[in-house]
This record gives C-alpha cells, structure tokens and sequence, in this order.
C-alpha cells in the first residue's frame, strides 16, 4: 500500500473542472515528480492533495485513511506538510516566528527539530531574527521549507520550489530537496524545470490537459523519446 494513493482524482475551482481521472502514488520514502506544460493541472493536483480545491470524484488516501474531503488544518495533522509557489512565508514576522508559525497546532515549539532545520539551513540561524520579507528569494523557499518541516510530516509536498531562484540556485535547492528525502521524508515535486526534476526523481508523472499521459521512472521518462520531443525540448 503507498503512502499517498490518488485514484480517479477529479478537481477543479467552484463548477471549474480541471483535473480529470487522475492516478498517482507515492510509496514510503520515495521522491516523485509531476511535470508538464504550462496550465496542465500539476498544482491543481498538489492543491487537491491539501484540500485546497473543490473535490469532484475519485480518492485521496494517505497512511490508509480517505483525506479527500479534510480541510488544510485536519490534513497537516495528518502529516502531510505543503510549501506552496507564492504566498509561502509570513514577510513582516522575523525567521524565527516564521519558523514558530510552523509549529502553531502543537502546544510548544520543538527545539530538537528548530535545530535540524537551522543545521539543514545555516542561514536561516544567522538570520533567525531578520524580518522574512527581506530574505532573498532562494533564502524565503529555504525558510518556507523549514517552516513546513517543523512538524515534521512523512510527505512533503513542494510546488516549483525553484521557481524564480537566479539559475546558480536552482542546482543548490534541487540538492537540499534530496537530502530531505535521504533523511527519510518522501517528496511530492511539481516543477517546471522538468529535466532536472526527472533526473533526482524515482518517478516520475507527465500531466497534460489535468490527466495522466506518462507515468514512469525518471530516467526512463528521460530518456524516452516522445516526452523529450513533446515535453523536454527535444
Ligand atoms: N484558483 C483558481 N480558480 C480558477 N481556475 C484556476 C485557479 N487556479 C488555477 N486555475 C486554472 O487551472 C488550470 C491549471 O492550473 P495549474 O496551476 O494547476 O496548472 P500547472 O500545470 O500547475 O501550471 P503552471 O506550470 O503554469 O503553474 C489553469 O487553466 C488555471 O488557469
């Protein structure tokens, strides 16, 4: 049994339907990827995942209970953890509360793992009592993944994290997102960057127009012809 199992997921906004019949797993400890063209679904699928869209049919099951249906607040308890694209951090609190915030539905902040974070994250520690808003960007992904890493949840869902990182940060964040994962976390990816994401990956989902066109590992959706034609740039 996976850890997460989507199963004829369809979703979309209000009678906005966009995902349809949607299959996708991830197993405990594995690291998986959704790429595809541009409006095809991925976030939408990712939202879905956290109870951020309207649910329109099919399951959602995560540690052998049906989450399709839970608000974000009942799915983090869950243990499921969420770094959206934007809106990912609190600017006007400093690191520290941004950090803290993470840990909100539990009765004190955990210091073992505010240390693990600011060990994965050097320069979250040094800055830990600038404002949040002033951070650069590279450094307010790594403190929005640190925030959603305080509770430590056994998936963790990441929406093109390297999105707007200058290109010498891209490889960096792709990095830290590995040893998230050989820590024991498993990893839910949608990316832009679909090359690099397909080569760290396990597996690998290609979505196209909200359904399912290829599913495989990572190398072997690489290294497959009609993906790299129609969505790898040849
Ligand atoms: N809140 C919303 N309300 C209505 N429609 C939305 C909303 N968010 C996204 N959409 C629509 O859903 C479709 C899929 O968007 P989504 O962001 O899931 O695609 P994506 O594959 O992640 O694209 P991108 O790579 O461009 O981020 C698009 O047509 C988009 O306009």
């Amino acid at each position: 049994m996976a850890l997460l199992d989507v199963d004829g997921l369809d979703a979309g906004y209000g009678d906005l339907q966009i995902v349809e019949n949607v299959d996708l797993a991830v197993d405990a400890g594995e690291y998986v990827t959704i790429v595809g063209p541009n409006g095809a679904g991925k976030s939408t699928v990712m939202k879905s995942i956290f109870g951020l869209t309207t649910h329109m049919g099919g399951s959602i099951t995560f540690s052998d209970e049906e989450i399709s249906g839970y608000r974000p607040e009942d799915i983090i308890t869950t243990g499921i953890g969420y770094v959206p694209q934007n809106g990912n951090i609190f600017p006007s609190m400093s690191v520290m509360e941004n950090l803290e915030m993470g840990a909100y539905i539990l009765d004190e902040v955990p210091q073992d793992r505010l240390d693990r974070i600011f060990n994965r994250f050097p320069i979250l520690d040094e800055r830990r009592g600038q404002t949040a808003g002033d951070l650069s960007g590279g450094q307010q992904q790594m403190l929005a993944m640190g925030r959603a890493l305080m509770l430590d949840p056994d998936l963790l869902l990441l929406d093109e994290p390297s999105a707007g990182l200058a290109p010498d940060l891209v490889d960096d964040m792709f990095d830290r997102i590995d040893q998230i994962n050989e820590a024991g976390t498993s990893i839910l990816l949608v990316e832009q960057n679909a090359k690099e994401a397909l080569r760290r990956c396990s597996r690998g989902y290609v979505l196209v127009q909200g359904q399912n066109r290829y599913v495989d590992e990572g190398d072997a959706l690489l290294a497959d012809e009609q993906v790299r034609q129609d969505f790898l740039g040849g």
